[in-house]
């Protein structure tokens, strides 16, 4: 930032605070916006409440940025302080959730500390993948087996050998959209790979990093294809943790049915089911764009295998939520101007366990169908009432504890502070349990 650009800014504050410390009522304060994605869901939402737009280096209260820009106005160069009424739609360091390799490495640490202090969650025991046993853990068991290339991979190979007839995934850790995405059923594919790729598992010269992933061979297949889940987790607060699921989900579909054979390994309109990806297929449906919404996933499940059965799996799933952002709760740099939607991508096995395979900092607010157009217009509107107080004006100093109303589609997922609040923590904590299965209806 140039000198001028920063006085500018530095003045922009002045002005801010000088708003705010006369500020006698709400009138008086004509929120700014600034976001550096043109999406209709966004600024119809900020248009309708009256807010009115600015640019960056402008005096803004609220922010929606990219996470390019949010890196430069939390970076130490950038010597820029937010004042109390400016908020932004991203932690400093989300990254340590949204990057595949960070977050296996602290998912991988969030259990090995659980299971240093004795705790019951880090349980392990025998288990019989592809005929070879090995010890897993009982209840954190879900992210897929998962290295880092080039860093891990001795231990991925010594992985690998114990079930040398498994498919594995490998994804580029700075990309998305399905991008750089193969799977690989042989070593030898990888190594030609890593040749191709001149020296890519060279260490020192490695341009770029990967993490591979045991492929869920078995997914959940409605109408023989596979589909994944993409949900949404509003994360106000890492400490304490406070966090927001909204019920409005959706199941995302490959247009080509799944078939694990050999020849359509490298068909990316079976594995893939990225909507980057499938709409580039000659069999997508542009009307439905291949979702499914989770409350018609709900119904289809309760029909076919139960009430019961299905209530589990959405309990589990939203348990798997909850363990994911303790993982990354402690190294996450607690910034009280900011909030996040993370949107989770999660896939269902054939046995109704969900796996975790992706949380983005950034989830798409494209609209494909009219559908997704009015479920991510509601997503944003949701937002903004939970992170802003009642009168609509950023402001920090707030306690952060929406009503009911201001909730909307959102369902309390968890909140540290009241939990710890509750004479009885313990049964606060399996009371939500019982509750998660329900949220989604
Ligand atoms: N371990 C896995 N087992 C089975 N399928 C997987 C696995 N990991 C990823 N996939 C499939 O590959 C797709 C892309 O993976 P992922 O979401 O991790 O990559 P991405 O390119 O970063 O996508 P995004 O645009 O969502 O960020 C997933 O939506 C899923 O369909």
């Amino acid at each position: 930032m140039t000198q001028e650009q920063q006085t500018r800014k530095g003045n922009a504050i002045a002005n801010t605070y000088g708003r705010v410390n006369n500020l006698t009522s709400h009138e008086r304060f004509r929120v700014s916006f600034c976001t550096d994605l043109d999406k209709s869901v966004l600024v119809n939402n900020f248009e309708k409440r009256g807010w009115s737009q600015v640019g960056s280096d402008d005096d803004w209260n609220f922010y929606w940025a990219c996470v390019q820009s949010c890196r430069g106005i939390f970076s130490v160069d950038s010597g820029y302080r937010m004042n109390d009424n400016q908020m932004i739609n991203h932690f400093p360091n989300h990254y340590e959730l949204s990057r595949k390799d960070l977050l296996v490495k602290n998912i991988k640490r969030y259990r090995k500390d659980l299971e240093r202090d004795g705790n019951g969650l880090a349980e392990k025991a025998e288990s019989n993948w592809s005929n070879s046993a090995s010890t897993r853990y009982l209840h954190l068991d879900f992210v897929p087996i998962t290295f880092v290339l080039p860093a891990d991979y001795n231990m991925f190979v010594e992985e690998y050998r114990k079930n040398p007839q498994s498919t594995w995934i490998m994804k580029p850790c700075g990309k998305s959209q399905g991008a750089g995405i193969f799977l690989i059923n042989k070593l030898s594919k990888l190594k030609r790979w890593s040749r191709e790729a001149k020296n890519a598992f060279h260490p020192q010269i490695a341009k770029e990093s990967y993490v591979i992933s045991r492929y869920i061979d078995n997914p959940l297949l409605i109408g023989g294809k596979k589909f994944d889940l993409r949900l949404y987790v509003l994360v106000t607060s890492f400490r304490p943790l406070k966090a927001y699921l909204f019920k409005q989900g959706f199941c995302r579909f490959c247009t080509v049915k799944y078939d694990t054979s050999v020849t359509e390994l490298d068909n990316m309109y079976v594995h893939l089911t990225n909507v980057s990806v499938q709409k580039h297929g000659t069999e997508y449906n542009s009307l439905h764009g291949g979702k499914w919404s989770v409350q018609n996933l709900a119904l289809y499940l309760e029909g076919t295998h139960g009430k019961e059965v299905t209530d589990r799996l959405f309990g589990a799933i939203s348990w798997l939520i909850v363990h994911s952002l303790k993982a990354v709760a402690p190294v996450m740099a607690n910034d009280r101007h900011c909030f996040e939607c993370y949107g989770y991508d999660i896939i269902i096995d054939n046995k109704l366990k969900p796996w975790l395979v992706e949380v983005n900092a950034s989830p798409s607010l494209t609209s494909t169908t009219v559908t997704d157009r009015i479920l991510k217009y509601k997503l944003i509107d949701n937002i903004l009432s939970v992170v802003l107080p009642p009168d609509g004006v950023p402001d920090v100093r707030w306690n952060k504890i929406p009503s009911q109303d201001a909730l909307g589609n959102f369902e309390l997922l968890l909140d540290e502070e009241l939990a710890s609040q509750e004479d009885n923590s313990h049964a606060h904590h399996n009371k939500n349990s019982r509750s998660l299965g329900n949220r989604w209806k």
